[in-house]
C-alpha cells in the first residue's frame, strides 16, 4: 500500500519561508484532512508532493519515490490542485482522453470517470462553457482517471452544489474504504469533518496536528448537555440550586458545561421540570480547530514580512 511521506520538507520563496521543516505521513485507508489558515502551507505541500516545485530542503515521496520517477504517474496519483487546469477550448472528453492517452490508461476509463462525476451529459462541450462546479468536477475525474492508490485533492467541494458536496462525502469515504491514501485539503470545518478520518494541520508551513479526527475534538472540546424545556424559570433556579452553570440560547435550548446527561437527567425528571430534549452534544472540529487557532502562536503572530 502506498503512503504518502513528508520529510523535513522546506520551501523557500525568496525570504519566505512556505513550508518549514514538514514531517509527516499520510497512510493508506483513511481520509486525512489538510487544515491550516490561508498562506499555511498547504497547496505549496501539495504542489512539491506532485512534483510541481522543487524544495529547498527535505523530501515528498509517494510510496518512497518522488514523483518525478514515476512513469505514467496518473496510474499512481490522481490529483485535484486547480480546477481552471483544463484547456478552455477543448472539450471535458478530450481533455481526460489526451490524459488517458499519455498516462496508457484504457479510453473506456474516460466514461467511467466522466459518469461517476456526473458530466457525462456536458462531456462534448467546451470547458471554457462549464460552471465553476463542473470544473470542479472534471478536475476530479482527472484525477481518478488512472484508478490511483493515492489521491489528493485541494479544497474539492470548491463550487459544488448542495448535491456535489454530498456526492464528494461518498466518493472520499469509498475511496479510502478501498484502501487509498487520500488528502485532501480545506477550510469547510463542517466538510471535513463529514468525511475525515485524521488530521493534519498546518500553521505558518509548519506542523501542528497530527491526529486521528476525534482525538483532536475531544482533546480541545469538552461535550455539554443539551436541553430543551417549556418552562425556563424552573429549569434556571434548580440548575443554580445544584451548582450547574446553564446558559440559555437565543432559539431557547440550554446547555450545561461539565455535567453528565444522566445526572442532570435524574434531577430534571426528580423536580418534575418539563423537558422537550435532553442530550449529550458532542464538541464540533469548527470548535476545536478554532480553540487551536486562538491558542497557537502560529496562527496569532504576525506573519514575518518577506
Ligand atoms: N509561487 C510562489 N511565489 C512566492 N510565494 C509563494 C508562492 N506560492 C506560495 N507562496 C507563499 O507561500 C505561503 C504558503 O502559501 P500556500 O498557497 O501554500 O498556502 P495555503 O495553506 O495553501 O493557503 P490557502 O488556504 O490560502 O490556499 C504564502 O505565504 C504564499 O504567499
Amino acid at each position: 500500500m502506498t503512503s504518502i511521506d513528508v520529510h523535513e520538507l522546506t520551501k523557500e520563496y525568496g525570504t519566505r519561508r512556505a513550508v518549514d521543516h514538514l514531517t509527516f505521513r499520510v497512510h493508506p485507508g483513511r481520509v486525512t484532512g489538510f487544515l491550516g489558515p490561508n498562506g499555511a502551507g498547504k497547496s505549496t505541500t501539495m504542489r512539491l508532493l506532485l512534483g510541481l516545485a522543487r524544495p529547498t530542503a527535505g523530501s515528498a515521496t509517494l510510496g518512497g519515490r518522488p514523483y518525478a520517477t514515476l512513469r505514467e504517474p496518473l496510474r499512481h496519483v490522481g490529483a485535484l490542485l486547480d480546477a481552471e487546469a483544463a484547456h478552455g477550448s477543448r472539450t471535458g472528453r478530450d481533455h481526460l482522453r489526451a490524459l488517458a492517452t499519455s498516462n496508457r490508461i484504457p479510453s473506456r476509463r474516460v466514461d467511467e470517470v466522466l459518469a461517476e462525476t456526473g458530466i457525462d451529459s456536458v462531456a462534448r462541450h467546451r470547458v471554457k462553457t462549464y460552471s465553476l462546479g463542473m470544473r470542479q468536477r472534471l478536475g476530479i475525474a482527472a484525477a481518478l482517471l488512472g484508478d490511483p492508490e493515492v489521491v489528493v485533492l485541494d479544497e474539492p467541494s470548491n463550487g459544488l452544489d448542495p448535491e456535489g458536496i454530498v456526492w464528494i462525502r461518498g466518493l472520499l469515504r469509498r475511496l479510502a474504504g478501498e484502501g487509498r491514501t487520500v488528502l485532501v485539503s480545506s477550510h469547510l470545518m463542517n466538510e471535513t469533518a463529514s468525511y475525515a478520518d485524521h488530521l493534519v494541520v498546518l500553521g505558518r508551513g509548519r506542523l501542528l496536528v497530527d491526529t486521528p479526527m476525534r482525538e483532536f475534538i475531544d482533546a480541545r472540546v469538552r461535550p455539554v448537555v443539551r436541553i430543551r424545556t417549556t418552562d425556563a424559570p424552573a429549569l434556571r433556579k434548580l440548575l443554580a440550586q445544584h451548582g450547574h452553570d446553564g446558559v440559555e440560547h437565543e432559539d431557547g435550548h440550554w446547555t450545561v458545561e461539565h455535567a453528565r446527561v444522566d445526572d442532570i437527567g435524574r434531577l430534571v425528571s426528580t423536580a418534575g421540570v418539563p423537558i422537550l430534549e435532553l442530550a449529550t452534544q458532542e464538541g464540533t472540529l469548527e470548535q476545536a480547530y478554532l480553540d487551536l487557532t486562538g491558542t497557537e502562536a502560529e496562527f496569532t503572530a504576525q506573519p514575518q514580512e518577506a
